[in-house]
């Protein structure tokens, strides 16, 4: 799993059309989160074994910047290996799930080509990257 976290003064997105015939059904095309921590997630083959590891690595980024509000981002652009969008769509659904037990989870809409706009906080924690890979 490829991430690069942004944390932000907020991020507001707008689904404009389908980018796979099974995109994701939405209800709300546009969405705008204040003060939150947005690891922009490109879902690699295997990885919903690695999903343990995934929530602790989201966890400590989220703790380290002081952040309570986590927007999961599907942005199939940082990686060569890409899950399958079934499998990621599965993954991110059970990051969303098992990371709500600590944090306010959102997350944008998979499948859909999206405009966004985010505002980068700047401090020096404020963009991170991760490989999220298994146990060595
Ligand atoms: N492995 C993945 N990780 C994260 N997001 C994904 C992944 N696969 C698909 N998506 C989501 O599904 C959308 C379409 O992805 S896709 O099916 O691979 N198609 C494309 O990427 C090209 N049509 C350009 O978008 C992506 O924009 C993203 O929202």
């Amino acid at each position: 799993m490829r991430v690069l976290f942004i944390h932000a003064d907020y991020i507001e997105y707008e689904a404009k059309s389908k980018a796979m015939k099974d995109a994701e059904e939405i209800i709300e095309k546009k969405e705008r989160y204040e003060e939150c921590l947005v690891p922009f997630i490109s879902v690699e083959e295997g990885d919903s074994s690695i999903l343990d590891r995934a929530v602790v690595e989201i966890e400590d980024v989220a703790k380290k910047v002081g952040a309570e509000r986590i927007v999961l981002y599907p942005y199939a652009h940082l990686s060569n290996k890409l899950a399958s969008p079934g499998e990621a769509m599965k993954v991110l659904k059970e990051l969303e799930k098992m990371l709500s037990e600590k944090y306010e989870v959102h997350r944008a809409p998979f499948g859909w080509y999206k405009s966004f706009v985010i505002s980068c906080k700047g401090h020096p924690l404020s963009e991170l990257s991760k490989e999220i890979r298994g146990e060595a």
